[in-house]
């Protein structure tokens, strides 16, 4: 539920999903998430990689103060945690410490950590509450919010989950202050697809001040929020991703199969950064977008510091992956394309002769 009332002390911003739930973005409130309990909780399982301490304590201070037992379930840094096995593991600690329907689990981290103890809650006893503590600048515009969770296979990305929608998103700006400069860079790579798929606004700021999308500053709280306002729009319009959901994947189709055959070496927000300039190629070569707009791809990722090119595999290599994308139907794959500022639209089943040119577009 919405959590509506009085605003928190330190909260800049609270941007309900439609009447589900609230992210509450602003400073001092990991003290708060205990709030977000529902009244019959008795355990919370605290998924985190330990690399995080005073952030966790926060959190685990806030949950013990609401009377509930709280249990560690550490897990691995970065990608790694994605995995069944590391799912297995935590759902052996909810067995073990017998978790029941009115119990929860806690993600604090990275976007892998909200994707993972999200899955394990959606399909722990068929689905258990769960709340999302993002602590990096792309979990909480993106991989926090709109209920997405899951896993990735031996053969691709996020290919095993479920949509399971959390208790509440509580993004603390405080913790941003150690985030290294490419894990912020590759948080706003998500960012700025959300400028160029639906609010130019946000390109504007960033090509006003590049410093923006590179470490936080004024201009941090304005562009998360707007970000997450836009998810928010839209999964509440379309959770499933039965149709308009399908937006938030722009730059995904290529940049997932990067990230794939890269084993996970390069960052989500990197490989998304290349996707979306090779989208941009398919889409200005198929008459959609002009020059300026193409260029524009360029120019705002590149000035966050974001790569806009992959030399290591050719086309081939990564359209298996790219066949593995849950837009592809059949054989036939299915890119999210412009066809002019925030004017997405679908390109479906692009000629081999189309994906060859504009590969060899990026560079
Ligand atoms: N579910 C969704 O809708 C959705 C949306 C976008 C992305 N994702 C997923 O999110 C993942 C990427 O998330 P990510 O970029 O946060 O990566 P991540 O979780 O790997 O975190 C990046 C790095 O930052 C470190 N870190 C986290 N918080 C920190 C902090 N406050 N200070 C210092 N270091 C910190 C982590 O330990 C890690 O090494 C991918 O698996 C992607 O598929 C999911
Ligand atoms: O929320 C969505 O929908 C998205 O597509 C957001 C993406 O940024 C995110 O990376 C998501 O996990 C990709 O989903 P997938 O369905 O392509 O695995
Ligand atoms: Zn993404």
């Amino acid at each position: 539920m919405s959590q509506g009332g009085m605003p928190w002390p330190g909260e800049r911003a609270r941007v309900p999903v439609g009447a589900a739930y609230d992210v509450v973005i602003g400073h001092d409130l990991l003290g708060a998430v205990g709030e977000l309990l529902p009244p019959t909780a008795a355990r919370a399982l605290l998924v985190h990689t330990g690399r995080l301490p005073g952030v966790v304590a926060a959190v685990r201070e806030s949950l013990v103060g609401k009377g509930i037992r709280v249990v560690d379930g550490l897990v691995p840094d970065a990608e790694a945690a994605k995995t069944i096995e590391v799912a297995a593991r935590l759902w052996e600690v909810l067995g073990r410490e017998s978790f029941t329907r009115t119990d929860v689990v806690v993600g604090v981290g990275g976007g892998t950590v909200t994707d993972l103890a999200g899955w394990v809650a959606a399909a722990w006893l068929r689905g258990v509450g769960f709340i999302n503590v993002p602590t990096t600048v792309l979990a909480m515009v993106d991989a926090a919010v709109g209920g997405k969770t899951g896993i990735n296979t031996a053969e691709g990305k996020n290919l095993v989950g479920a949509f399971h929608e959390p208790l509440g998103v509580v993004c603390d700006l405080d913790v941003l202050g150690g985030l290294p400069e490419v894990d912020f860079a590759a948080g706003m790579a998500e960012v700025i697809k959300a400028g160029f798929i639906d609010d130019p606004l946000i390109l504007e700021i960033i090509e006003a001040d590049p410093g923006a999308a590179r470490r936080v500053g004024s201009q941090t709280v304005e562009l998360i929020e707007r970000a997450v306002a836009m998810k928010a729009r839209v999964v509440s319009a379309d959770l499933r991703e039965a149709g308009l959901r399908e937006i938030l994947n722009y730059g995904h189709t290529l940049g997932h199969a990067i990230e794939q055959h890269a084993a996970y070496a390069m960052r989500h927000g990197e490989a998304v950064s290349i996707g979306m300039v090779f989208a941009a190629e398919l889409a200005h070569r198929s008459g959609l977008i002009d020059d300026v707009l193409l260029q524009r791809h360029r120019d705002v990722l590149g000035s966050a510091g974001l790569p806009t090119r992959y030399a290591d595999a050719s086309l081939e290599e990564l359209l298996v992956a790219m066949s593995r994308d849950k837009k592809t139907r059949g054989s036939t794959l299915r890119f999210v394309v412009l066809e002019g500022l925030a004017q997405p639209t679908r390109l479906i089943g692009p000629s081999s002769e189309l994906l060859s040119a504009a590969y060899a577009g990026l560079g």
